[in-house]
């Protein structure tokens, strides 16, 4: 189905944003924004500082309220909904900065996150059982950090770090996966690898990016919105909307 021309009372999507707005002040960061995401397709959202991007992934995951519109997701209303249970829902987010903890192996922060033990006392005195171990080895291998799992998460390289937060966030099989800016900092052999991994995780969820890096987006996406001033300014695949004069004027022209 082609989630770029959907109709808003379509339910086959994973995700479907309809009139989403939030005011700050009076000042419209998101302005009556309606997308669609579908199973396993990976979404890229690019545009200019300042567009509404990060807000947007903060409306999703509960971060902020909307003024109004909506939010479902799997036809589920998310915009009524406090931020652990949206993540209890099965969407998740990575922000930015890595949120690992720095002492801890790659093998604990992932047994961390584990949706047994959610807290830490929790999950670094309940019994590790086969099945936690095989899921951690599973999500270790899958973030290409199998041979690290011993590896206390401060030596990790800057990428790894990175990749070691995404597993943080498979380790709960989210059906929605929100990156901001996964390959900031990162070289170019871990880009590929990241665009890789992407590839992999969407074998079973739906991902939405925050990406500036035109290369990288043109690798991963299946489709891209462009934001601008709060709202949609075009959609499609990398290569239409990098032709399109108006998303060269407002963005990839500077
Ligand atoms: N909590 C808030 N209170 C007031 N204004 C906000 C708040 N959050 C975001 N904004 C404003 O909303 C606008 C959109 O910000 P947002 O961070 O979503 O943009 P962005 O597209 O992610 O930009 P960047 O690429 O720089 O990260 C900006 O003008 C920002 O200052």
């Amino acid at each position: 189905m082609n989630a770029v021309a959907a109709k808003a009372t379509n339910t086959d999507f994973v995700l479907a944003v309809e009139g989403l707005t939030v005011s700050f002040d009076g000042f419209k960061a998101v302005d009556d924004l309606s997308f669609y995401v579908d199973e396993k397709e990976i979404r890229v959202i690019i545009g200019p500082n300042g567009a509404g991007k990060t807000t947007v992934l903060d409306l999703i995951c509960g971060r902020t309220k909307a003024t109004s519109g909506s939010v479902k997701f799997r036809n589920k209303e998310l915009t009524t909904l406090k931020e652990h249970e949206i993540v209890k829902a099965g969407v998740g987010r990575k922000f930015q900065n890595p949120s690992i903890y720095e002492d801890l192996t790659v093998f604990e922060n992932l047994e961390l996150c584990y949706p047994r033990g959610r807290n830490v006392f929790g999950a670094l005195f309940f019994k590790r059982d086969a099945k936690v171990i095989s899921k951690v080895r599973e999500v270790a291998e899958m973030i290409n950090l199998k041979d690290e799992l011993e590896s206390q998460a401060d030596l990790l390289s800057h990428g790894q770090k990175q990749w070691l937060e995404i597993g943080m966030l498979l380790i709960q099989d989210p059906d929605l996966l929100m990156l901001d800016e996964p390959v900031a900092g990162m070289s170019v052999t871990e880009r590929k690898q990241t665009a890789e991994l992407l590839r992999r995780i969407t074998n079973d969820r739906s991902v939405i990016v925050i990406e500036h890096d035109m290369q990288f987006v043109a690798e991963i996406a299946d489709h891209v919105t462009v934001m601008h001033q709060g709202k949609i300014l075009a959609e499609g695949s990398a290569e239409k909307v990098k032709q399109d004069p108006k998303v060269i004027e407002v963005y990839l022209g500077h």
